[in-house]
């Protein structure tokens, strides 16, 4: 199979795949801090007009928008008289209590000219990753959406803390998506699309389409190229377009310029395909949305048995449990280099675990009982990363 430059997209083709834009009735866009922020930092209101009319435009025939809006830091700078990003959380923390505001403002006075309400939504990782959360999560955007209302998600930065924190909006913007059942990704940068390397590199191609990973073997995906304001880079975005196209949305990644194009299913930017098959949400969200709670690690034969044969892990397979669990608890399968394979719920306490490891369970059934031989973790609860 060829690379994803070399499988450039004729127009013909992207204006086919496009329809799914055209098509689609609920949307999220995604917009990154450096698309709408001024060189020197700041809010810039010509561009939040523009993303504005673009999105007005989308939502006045009675389709949904959502809009996931980073820049609440990088608007909290000037006010404060920061020259740049601050690296330590407490500022940025800061920043954002005051930009945050700011970015609401502006949205609901140009959104105002569609004649459209704007519903603020913060979110921190708990409220997608935790089903109870989620589902309320969920309720307040539906009903956002069903008052006629565009509800501006962003992360609840004045009380996320480092170890619990999304960073960037790329993955929330993903997780978004399927939270709402989104028929459409998209994700608005600083750069016109997917790139075969660094943009400003002599060579570097623009990747029209992607249809699988297959098409990002070789690709140069690299971080921010404004570091002080954009946090991700194209890693984050990457990232998310995997996230949301294994949950069968399809993502447009374009820049912010590009929106209205993008919107209207021209062949703009980079357009990554939906898997053809949806996974059971339960899994989807194992595999994206929770955060482990321990780790087991495997034996080179538990990686095989799992990861090759898609079979249930079983104790004799174990050499080393990290993490205070308790059964239920989604837990990381690790190889013997420390890298996760797969993430699954767990059916022991972790105290329980170290006793059992390594022997077959046969002869933890005869020795403890028969409620020992029950898979750790068993292959139904288990998803592979
Ligand atoms: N392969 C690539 N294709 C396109 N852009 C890339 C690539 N690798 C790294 N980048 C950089 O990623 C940047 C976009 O990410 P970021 O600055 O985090 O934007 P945002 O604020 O929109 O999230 C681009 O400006 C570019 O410099
Ligand atoms: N929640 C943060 C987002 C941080 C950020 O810079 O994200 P992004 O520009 O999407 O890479 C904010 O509003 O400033």
């Amino acid at each position: 199979m060829g690379t994803a430059a070399g499988r450039a997209a004729t127009t013909a083709q992207n204006g086919r795949v496009r329809d799914a834009v055209t098509a689609a009735r609920r949307v999220v866009v995604k917009i990154g801090s450096s698309s709408l922020t001024t060189a020197t930092g700041g809010l810039d209101d010509g561009r939040v007009d523009a993303l504005v009319d673009a999105l007005g435009l989308r939502a006045a025939d009675g389709r949904e928008v959502v809009l996931v809006s980073s820049g609440a830091i990088a608007a909290g700078l000037a006010p404060l008289g920061l020259p740049r990003r601050p690296r330590d959380l407490a500022t940025q923390q800061a920043a954002a209590s005051v930009g945050q505001g700011l970015l609401i403002g502006r949205y609901a006075a140009a959104f105002a000219r569609h004649g459209r309400t704007v519903g603020q939504v913060l979110l921190t990782v708990d409220d997608v990753t935790r089903r109870a959360h989620y589902r309320n999560a969920y309720r307040t955007l539906r009903k956002l959406l069903d008052l006629r209302a565009v509800p501006i998600v962003n992360e609840n930065d004045t009380v996320a803390t480092e170890e619990i924190r999304f960073g960037d909006n790329d993955r929330l913007a993903a997780l978004v998506a399927a939270l709402v059942d989104a028929d459409l990704l998209v994700l608005l940068s600083d750069v016109d699309a997917l790139w075969t390397g660094d943009p400003a590199r002599p060579g570097s191609r623009r990747i029209a389409e992607v249809r699988d990973e297959a098409d990002l073997v070789g690709v140069e995906i690299g971080g921010s190229g404004r570091a002080g304001v954009g946090t991700g880079g194209m890693v984050t975005k990457v990232e998310a377009a995997r996230i949301a196209t294994g949950f069968g949305i399809p993502v447009v990644l374009t820049s912010a310029t590009q929106a209205l194009a993008a919107l209207a299913g021209e062949p703009v930017g980079t357009f990554f395909h939906p898997s053809l098959r949806r996974p059971a949400a339960r899994l989807f969200w194992l595999a994206h949305a929770t955060a482990p709670r321990g780790r087991l690690h495997l034996d080179p034969g538990a990686v095989a048995a799992v990861v090759g044969r898609r079979k249930s892990l079983l104790p004799a397979g174990i050499t080393a449990v990290d993490g205070a669990f308790t059964a239920g608890d989604p837990v990381d399968l690790v190889d013997t280099s420390g890298a996760p394979v797969a993430r699954g719920l767990v059916n022991y306490d972790a105290i329980e675990l170290p006793g059992l490891l390594g022997r077959s369970t046969a002869d933890l059934a005869a020795a403890l009982g028969p409620a020992y031989e029950r898979e750790v973790v068993h292959r139904d609860d288990l998803v592979l990363l």
